[in-house]
């Protein structure tokens, strides 16, 4: 344990497949460290985000068997930014799918951001298939933590790239920057649709503190990526997520209290703010519950990237 820990050492698969979940989507995924290990799901964020390499490390290899899937549209799974039948309620089957698939009882459940919110989700669902969840940058779609963000709040913090934000939306649409993006992001101009996924993932990326990790301005400006990051999520979020109430996530803790959980939050999180976290806390207070009194919205703050090093660690032998 420590403050500075490192990642574990990067690492390949030992098996990758696409998996058909329906007659239009199918998803990629893959498998790294101890094929008998203990199962771990790592879900990434966005939606839309897409896995990558260093994912993969936060789990020591000798003891996990580490899976990391890209969710409907997001990454390598097909067809790219695709929002037809692409829902959370899509995804928390397509997760049971690949349990299945690869012959998994049960399984350690990892997610940051978007992530966290699936994580939740899934665990609320199937209580039944998760051994324990690790969550990161609390997210539960709840519409004042997407006003924050996209519409009033954040912006009060980063002015500068707020304004860059809103520079492809007229005046008279600023009043509701999700649906004038939505309708952006789903017109039939591409490049329309690439100018804003870029403006749109060039928001959320100059949120995140860039000397943490520099890498996040360079996927923004890559269009394929773009379009996959931004079409996901404002397509989820101009539809709450489709849970049926304002809340759900929270309102349904009760079936996830006696799950082993650490929750990990960065004081300055300004994707994901505190308070999200803080009501989890206090509706879940038998999960470990951390600020990282320094940190911002990556997993890739030092105190934060401990943190979970550790849960990760904490869980193995499970
Ligand atoms: C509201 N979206 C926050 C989220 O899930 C997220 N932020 N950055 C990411 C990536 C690391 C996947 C780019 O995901």
């Amino acid at each position: 344990t420590g403050s500075n820990r490192a990642m574990y050492p990067d690492i390949e698969p030992f098996q990758t497949g696409m998996l058909i979940v329906s007659d239009l989507h199918t998803l990629y995924y893959e498998q790294c460290g101890n094929k008998d290990g203990n199962p771990v799901i790592f879900l990434h964020g966005g939606p839309g985000g897409g896995i990558s390499p260093r994912d993969r490390t936060f789990f020591d290899p000798a003891v996990y068997r580490i899976i990391l899937m890209d969710q409907r549209g997001a990454g390598k799974s097909t067809p790219a930014a695709e929002l037809k039948d692409n829902t959370t309620w899509h995804l928390i089957a397509d997760i049971e799918r690949l349990r299945e698939e690869l012959a998994i009882e049960k399984w350690v459940v990892f997610g940051g951001s978007w992530g966290s919110t699936l994580a939740l989700t899934y665990a609320e669902k199937h209580p039944d298939r998760v051994k324990a969840l690790i969550l990161r940058g609390i997210f539960t779609l709840r519409r004042k933590e997407l006003l924050w963000f996209y519409q009033e709040g954040a912006s009060y913090c980063f002015p500068d790239a707020m304004d860059e934000y809103v520079k492809p939306i007229p005046e008279v649409e600023r009043g509701d920057l999700m649906g004038a993006y939505h309708r952006r992001l789903t017109c039939e101009d591409e490049n329309v649709r690439t100018e804003c996924a870029k403006a749109w993932s060039k928001w959320e990326m100059a949120t995140s503190r860039l000397h943490v990790d520099p890498t996040l301005l360079q996927r923004a400006e890559e269009d394929s990526w773009a379009l996959q990051f931004a079409r996901i999520e404002c397509h989820y979020f101009v539809n709450g997520g489709w849970f049926e109430t304002e809340g759900w996530i929270l309102d349904n803790v009760d079936k996830i209290r006696h799950i082993p959980t650490t929750i990990v939050q960065g004081r300055y999180d300004m994707v994901c703010p505190a308070v999200t976290a803080w009501d989890l806390h206090k509706a879940f207070p038998e999960a470990e519950f951390h600020w990282v009194p320094d940190a911002g919205h990556s997993n890739k703050e030092p105190g934060t990237q401990s943190k979970l090093l550790d849960a990760c660690d904490k869980y193995k032998h499970l």
